[in-house]
């Protein structure tokens, strides 16, 4: 099944030090487009986000997911816009499959006031914070601060290395509808309802641009699809974000990037957490083939899509079973 393959491991600091050379951005912009092109997967260091903080919010994940049921569901996504909140083990669905996981989920918050929330559309609405643990919100809330900076440099390191400008996606970005996930996988054993739960999380592509995964120590737990069709692990590797691309890279690139299948399958004895965060474009940013990647191909692999509704698609289909 799996095999030895290493991901690459890619050193951004040459972004995030201000006096770095033109010439050692490039460096680093091309080793990100081969590691695009070849896998869409990479794991990313030098990015400059505190240990402390990675830490921290994989622990204060853990502590959410321990608390009793009945505390959890307080949370529940039904309180909402069924998207931000809580979701119970099985809740969620790949392919008329119960993933056996559970999550607390947050997007970019839209106020009340907005035309999306006037208009009664799906995704409006605020994020639900838990009170316990008591330091969930303040540090959670300084995380996303430090992820949106993130994803916007590796985005310029992505448009040099794709022949663009540094600053050519901004546009595309600046209301970016990020998505975190704080995500809690029991191990596959002693499940009851074996025929009705798939794995932990069943294979898919990202919806967006970029997800930055932070994991805790499990192994063989995730795992990617190489082109020739292989699922390798993606162990965690201390002190670095897996980094994948998604659909809307896809697109952009005309296919030279391909958003990657990857999927969960945790069968070990520990309690996992991980915490991705989606970069995504604008709600309403308008994604189609660059021109500088029809240059490579003239061909169009995709019409143009507008970011929301791909994510909407994509969303309506996690919840759909199966009677109980
Ligand atoms: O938990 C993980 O390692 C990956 C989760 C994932 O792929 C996702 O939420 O899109
Ligand atoms: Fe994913």
């Amino acid at each position: 099944m799996s095999y030895e393959f290493k991901l690459p491991i890619i050193d951004i600091s040459a972004f995030t030090i201000d006096s770095n050379s033109r010439t050692e951005k490039l460096k680093i912009a091309k080793q990100i487009y081969e590691a695009c092109r070849n896998v869409g997967f990479f794991y990313l260091i030098g990015h400059n986000v505190p240990q402390e903080i990675i830490d921290k919010v994989l622990k204060l994940g853990y502590e959410f997911f321990h608390l009793p049921e009945e505390e959890k569901i307080k949370y529940s996504i039904a309180n909402e816009d069924y998207a931000r909140g809580y979701q119970r083990l099985g809740e969620n669905v790949t392919r008329y499959k119960k993933d056996w996981h559970e999550a607390l989920d947050f997007y970019k918050p839209i106020p009340r006031t907005h035309p999306l929330v006037l208009k009664n559309l799906p995704l409006r609405g605020e994020n639900q914070w838990p009170e316990n643990p008591s330091e969930f919100r303040a540090v959670f809330s300084e995380y996303i601060d430090y992820m949106l900076k993130l994803g916007a440099l590796v985005m310029s390191a992505i448009a040099l290395g794709l022949g663009l400008d540094e600053n050519y996606f901004e546009k595309f970005l600046e209301e970016s509808f990020w998505v975190m996930r704080v995500i809690g996988y029991p191990d596959l054993k002693n499940i009851a309802d074996k025929d009705r739960v798939g794995v932990s999380c069943g294979e898919h592509t990202d919806y967006g641009c970029l997800t930055f995964l932070n994991q805790d120590n499990t192994k063989e737990a995730l795992q990617v699809q190489t082109k020739d069709g292989n699922w390798i692990n993606a162990d965690p590797l201390y002190g670095s974000f897996v980094v994948n691309i998604g659909d809307m890279l896809n697109i952009w690139t005309n296919d030279i990037y391909k958003s990657t299948l990857h999927r969960v399958i945790h069968k070990g004895d520990s309690y996992r957490v991980s915490v991705p965060f989606f970069y995504e474009p604008n709600y309403d940013a308008k994604i189609e083939p660059l021109e500088a990647c029809l240059q490579i191909d003239p061909v169009k692999h995709h019409e143009p899509v507008v970011y929301g509704e791909h994510l909407l698609k994509k969303v309506s289909t996690n919840f759909e079973i199966i009677e109980s």
